[in-house]
């Protein structure tokens, strides 16, 4: 399972776990703004904004699980299965594939507006990267420092959600998790008034009685109302430390911790990374499952005018300060 949010203070942040009972390796990769994008049916692009993300670069090609670009517009991937459906070449769209999707928004539109015109021309086409990477059934995410959308292709087409909960998880489709919000729509920080009965004198015997009810669970709808109710109350400082400590903070509240999420294989599903990138600086912070320490990848810090792909492997080893 995963979860992605975004979290808007002085500077605009977009992030996500990524809940998985295996790595594939990936990489803090940085595509700069002349790296030729290749793609199957649509033409190659040479020219375009710059990006920085996850993911595994393979035969040159960049397989990004999350990215933002360098006008800040944001996309993430997130599990979909047996909801994705993807379709036979059209004649009259743009013929993008899954693994093409988040190169081909990301290198032609600064902002979710812009998206949505490509959106309008886009069919998402089920052509793998190959055999050994086939087609991974998701749905995404898209964000800029206004808005957020959800894009999910299913057996009815292409369907594009206003995203005002600023949260996705996986399963079911978006607009049931958005219903589910109504059930729980009693949940406060502050601790409400005795309405059971006025009969009964009830007792405010703890902090956070408000949130009696909000799920802990790691199902995916249990994550997505526990993210979308941290998200949405959330108080942050404005500094870049405390905005991305405070993201972070909000990713760790639907963080699968290891032995909790048993896969039908026998693994355990868990938090391979959370990221959280500065949609305005192109700085990309993370942290991986093993090391907790917060590493950065600044993109500007990079030849962004290149032609050539960057890639930062995970630090992964846990980094304790110790004190005496
Ligand atoms: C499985 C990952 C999403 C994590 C997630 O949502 N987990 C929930 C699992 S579940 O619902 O609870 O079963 C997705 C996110 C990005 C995906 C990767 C990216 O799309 C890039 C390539 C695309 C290739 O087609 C397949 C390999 C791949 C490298 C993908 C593998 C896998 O599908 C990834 C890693």
């Amino acid at each position: 399972m995963c979860t992605s949010i975004t979290l808007y203070t002085k500077d605009h942040y977009f992030g996500r776990n990524l809940d998985l009972d295996v790595t594939y390796g990936e990489s803090v990769t940085i595509t700069p703004r002349n790296f030729l994008f290749k793609f199957q049916k649509v033409p190659d692009i040479q020219n375009h904004y710059s990006l920085i993300g996850m993911a595994i670069v393979v035969d040159n090609y960049p397989l990004y699980f999350d990215a933002t670009n360098e006008k800040g517009l944001s996309m993430a991937g997130l599990n979909f299965p047996e909801n994705a459906c993807f379709f036979l070449e059209k004649a009259d769209k743009d013929n993008v594939s899954p693994y093409e999707f988040i190169p081909w928004i990301l290198s032609q539109c600064k902002s979710v507006k812009e998206a949505k015109g490509l959106l309008a021309k886009i069919n998402l086409v089920n052509i793998n990267f190959s055999d050994e990477l086939p087609l991974s059934p998701l749905h995404w995410m898209i964000s800029d420092q206004l808005q957020s959308i959800v894009v999910e292709s299913t057996k009815n087409g292409l369907n594009v959600y206003d995203n005002p909960a600023g949260v996705l998880a996986n399963n079911p489709a978006f607009d049931f998790q958005m219903f589910n919000l109504n059930n729980y729509r009693r949940l406060s920080p502050k601790v409400s008034e005795n309405t059971f009965s006025k009969s009964l004198d009830l007792n405010v015997y703890s902090r956070g009685m408000g949130g009696i009810g909000l799920p802990g669970d790691l199902s995916s709808t249990s994550r997505f109302v526990k993210a979308a109710f941290t998200r949405l109350n959330s108080v942050s400082g404005t500094s870049e430390p405390e905005s991305v400590g405070q993201f972070f903070h909000i990713l760790k509240s639907v963080e699968q911790q290891k032995g909790l999420c048993e896969a039908e294989n026998g693994e355990y599903e868990y938090t391979i990374y959370s990221s959280c990138c500065n949609m305005d600086k192109g700085i990309y912070y993370y942290t991986t499952y093993e090391n907790s320490q917060i590493t950065a990848v600044d993109m500007h810090k990079e030849d962004l005018d290149g032609t050539v792909l960057t890639a930062y492997p995970l630090v992964n080893e846990q980094q304790i300060r110790f004190m005496n």
